[in-house]
């Protein structure tokens, strides 16, 4: 293990101008352990003098002087060479007095060297992972080199770290808690054993190998780094590009890239490699070299020294314990930036249960359109896509403990309120760029100050849009030795859609020729396809989908959708987790949406109250009668096939039969939307048909209707039904997927249960199911109140759900 000397850790955020002790924003490593021994002071006068100043000027990374001026009072109050008071009295409280600041500077101080620690010991062992003896075999496995060094990062110049993402307290103890040893134990059954220290050195050797034109074309470049010089780059790029204007590439793929060239195994095209592969440069193994020189006292040496039990006591160790990961989330969409349906819940609200437990985690999305909070990076990116360069810039928010990364591209530009649109070519190209950068952001956007790195990390991939990230992770990296301790968990929201098109799609996704078979699928009308969802699936550590009964569906050919074989092949490693809700965002009593006209938050002891309220704002609002005692009846969701919005069509002549309202709110396929104005102006009194996508009227229509109708064909999981219920509003379901396993039927002789159901996709069913909740509604008030409270009183956070992705996450991570 290289010395702590040897991380030339100086990333700088804006606030580190006014760095001073205890700063929370204060980023730097830069300072020599061996300065942090506490010193042995003979007299209080020795501590303060310059003595005990310089020690804290170098303790604290070489903030200046004036920077520590905290401490001078310590010189200066009951001093004894400034007061001039004889009287021992005096003397002795004024030297108590002073004992007492100097033992809360010391204290300060132990606090920060801690801090200092956990976060070294972090970057430690995320580097650490990545010395591993399966490196040096793999890498002899061939590859292919060509001109595939399209990849390029700008950094250095302008890196500009958010002030906000002041450093992610995950960061520090992410690794912490899983010290080299220890990983070492829990591994040892399933990891091939590390190599004791890292070859720092023989990246130098690449280097010298290199002709000397060759490593000055990759100026300008930062190369994804491994080994030895993943040790300097992959937290620190931006202090490595000021200095160098680039950073070593690994040096075993890079002293292979000549003999790739020569063998020309064709296991891998060679422009389907990243850069990094080929590229390398002599720079930064100097200064490997340089700061190997640099000698301090060991990490242990400097813990035995700082242990300081009043830090120990005050911070609680994570949820996660000694599982704590480095976790990327990356998704098509992410709430509130942009959202089309759950996914975009979902990748909003489980990162920020998933870093409560403790873990480092980062969200990963396109950006849309120009978002408030995150702010450029600094770091560009170049990727080739259907043979064109495009340029990606990274803008990054630190938000409730979870990095937000998200990746700019031109193509992604005012996209916001058509993610999915284009054509199939543009939609694909898209997709196949977000998963490139994607794979490559723990490398080379610093969070807090420090790159993820690509030990101890999983990736979570969620649908078809980002399931070429498991098989890039595969192609580009595992299978060259690379990232080997980085992990995909592939997360099924909707199988039906799945990324299809003709086998000849393949060249778009650039990938080597074998890897067209984890594509190809053959489909009895069409004969053989390619599909994006089925290569993820396979090349994925993991699977999970969003609740047991569609995890069961899944296997089916009727809920496969075609996908049925591969999900029953892949069967050990799918599991099924129900998804929980945003309880900050989706919450009656917090509910933003409900502060203004006539709405009111409520509670479960206001709820019958606050209910009412809420009710007759929402009629008022959408100019229908407001009348206490007719049952509001809504619907909010995609207008498609999935949702069953035309069995609800068929249900409606019975409705209007019946004294009730019916508000819709959703948009999707146009004949749908039709119809929903059609109702609205044939049953003008009791149909209001909202055709658009409006969150805020989604959560009025939960907070403001007695009963929320959920008829989908199919329904992986559901959020709606799960948001209703919170707000007190009763699920009236089909019983499938994610539904069933949620709903649970009303038993009226038990008094139990949430809501009803329906066993098929049938309007009679819904029409027996509803009547039956409109009866209860009006003549049985008591055991409505029940329904109600139960909903109301559910733990339907998103914790429980981020305890078990944590077991899958762990699963993938022990799994070789
Ligand atoms: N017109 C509109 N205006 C405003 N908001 C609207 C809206 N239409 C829908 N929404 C909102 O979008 C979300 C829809 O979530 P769902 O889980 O019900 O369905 P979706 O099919 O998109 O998600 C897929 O992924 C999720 C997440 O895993 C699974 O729960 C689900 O079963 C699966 O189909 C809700 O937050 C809803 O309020």
């Amino acid at each position: 293990m290289a010395s702590i000397r040897s991380l030339p850790f100086v990333v700088q955020t804006k606030a580190e101008s006014s760095l001073i002790p205890g700063s929370k924003s204060e980023h730097r490593l830069g300072f020599s352990f061996s300065t942090l021994r506490p010193r042995k002071f003979r007299t209080f006068d020795d501590l303060t003098t310059s003595g005990f100043s310089l020690c804290c000027d170098r303790a604290l990374g070489g903030c200046s002087r004036g920077q520590l001026r905290r401490f001078k009072p310590v010189r200066v109050v009951g001093s004894p060479e400034g007061a001039g008071n004889d009287d021992p009295e005096d003397r002795l409280q004024a030297t108590i007095e002073k004992s007492k600041k100097v033992l809360a500077i010391q204290r300060d101080l132990l606090k920060q060297i801690a801090e200092r620690r956990k976060l070294v010991s972090s970057i430690r062992h995320s580097l650490d992972n990545q010395e591993d003896e399966v490196f040096d075999e793999q890498m002899d496995n061939s590859i292919s080199s060509g001109d595939i060094a399209t990849s390029r990062v700008d950094v250095g110049q302008n890196v500009n770290i958010p002030s906000q993402s002041g450093i992610n307290p995950a960061v520090k103890e992410v690794t912490e808690s899983l010290p080299s040893d220890e990983i070492g134990k829990e591994s040892g059954k399933l990891m091939p054993s590390k190599k004791a220290s890292p070859k720092i050195n023989s990246s130098s050797k690449v280097s010298q190998s290199l002709p000397s034109d060759e490593v000055g074309k990759e100026r300008g470049q930062i190369l994804p780094p491994k080994k030895a010089s993943s040790k300097v780059s992959e937290s620190i790029p931006d202090e490595v590009g000021k200095e160098h204007g680039h950073i070593l590439a690994s040096k075993k793929a890079s002293s292979k890239s000549d003999s790739f060239k020569a063998t020309d195994s064709g296991a891998v095209k060679s422009d389907s490699l990243p850069s990094y592969l080929l590229s390398t440069s002599g720079t930064s193994s100097l200064r490997v070299e340089e700061n190997e020189g640099l000698k301090g006292p060991s990490l242990e040496e400097v813990a035995g020294e700082v242990d300081d039990p009043v830090v120990e006591e005050s911070k609680p160790p994570p949820l996660a314990g000694a599982n704590v990961m480095n976790i990327i989330l990356v998704a098509a969409e992410c709430a509130p930036w942009s959202k089309t349906g759950g996914l975009g819940d979902v990748a909003g609200a489980l990162p920020k249960a998933l870093a409560r437990r403790g873990h480092r985690v980062m969200v990963v999305a396109p950006r849309y359109g120009n978002y408030a909070e995150p702010q450029d990076s600094g770091v560009r990116k170049m990727y080739k896509v259907d043979g064109q360069d495009v340029e990606v810039a990274y803008f990054q928010a630190y938000i409730d403990g979870v990095d937000f990364v998200f990746v700019d591209c031109h193509m992604f530009r005012h996209m916001e309120n058509n993610i999915y649109g284009g054509n199939r070519m543009d939609i694909l190209k898209r997709m196949v760029l977000f998963c490139k950068a994607a794979v490559e952001i723990p490398w080379y956007v610093p969070c807090g100050g420090v790159c993820y790195g690509d030990g101890n990390l999983v990736f979570i991939a969620n649908d078809w849009h980002t399931a070429l990230l498991p098989v890039y992770l595969r192609a580009y990296y595992r299978d060259n030795g690379l990232m080997t301790y980085t992990r995909s968990v592939l997360v099924i929201h909707n199988i039906a859609h799945q990324g299809r098109g003709p086998v000849d799609d393949f060249h778009y996704v650039h990938l080597p020729e074998h890897y067209v078979d984890f594509f190809k699928l053959y489909d009895p009308i069409g004969g053989d396809h390619f599909n994006i969802f089925a290569a993820g699936l396979k090349t994925a550590d993991r699977v999970v989908t969003v609740s047991h009964g569609y995890a069961r569906e899944l296997k089916t050919a009727e809920g496969g959708w075609g996908l049925h074989h591969i999900i029953n092949e892949n069967d050990w490693k799918l599991r099924g987790i129900v998804n929980g809700i945003d309880t900050k965002d989706w919450n009656p009593q917090y509910d933003v949406h409900l502060t203004s006209d006539g709405y009111t938050n409520y509670s479960l002891e206001t709820v019958q109250t606050g209910k009412a309220e809420c009710k007759a704002a929402l009629q008022k609002e959408l100019g229908l009668p407001v009348r206490e005692d007719v049952p509001v009846i809504g619907f909010i969701g995609r207008l498609d096939h999935q949702k069953g919005v035309d069995l609800i069509a068929d249900a409606v002549p019975w409705m209007m039969g019946q004294d009730v309202q019916l508000i819709m709110l959703g948009t999707g396929r146009p004949d749908l939307e039709q119809m929903l104005r059609q109702f609205e102006n044939q049953y003008h009194d009791k149909v209001r048909g909202w055709v658009g996508f409006s969150v805020k009227t989604a959560h009025r229509i939960t907070a403001g209707a007695d009963i929320l109708l959920m008829p989908s064909r199919f329904e992986p999981c559901g959020l709606n039904q799960l948001y209703a219920m919170s707000y007190g509003t009763i699920p009236v379901v089909h019983a499938v997927g994610g539904l069933r396993d949620t709903v649970q039927p009303f038993d009226p002789y038990n008094e139990s249960g949430l809501g009803w159901t329906f066993d098929s996709a049938d309007a009679n069913k819904l029409i027996h199911a509803l009547g039956n909740c409109l009866l209860t509604y009006r003549q049985y008030k008591q055991s409505w109140e029940g329904l109600q409270r139960r909903g109301m009183m559910q733990d339907l956070s998103w914790d429980h759900a981020a305890q078990i992705y944590e077991e899958v996450l762990l699963a993938a991570k022990y799994q070789w």
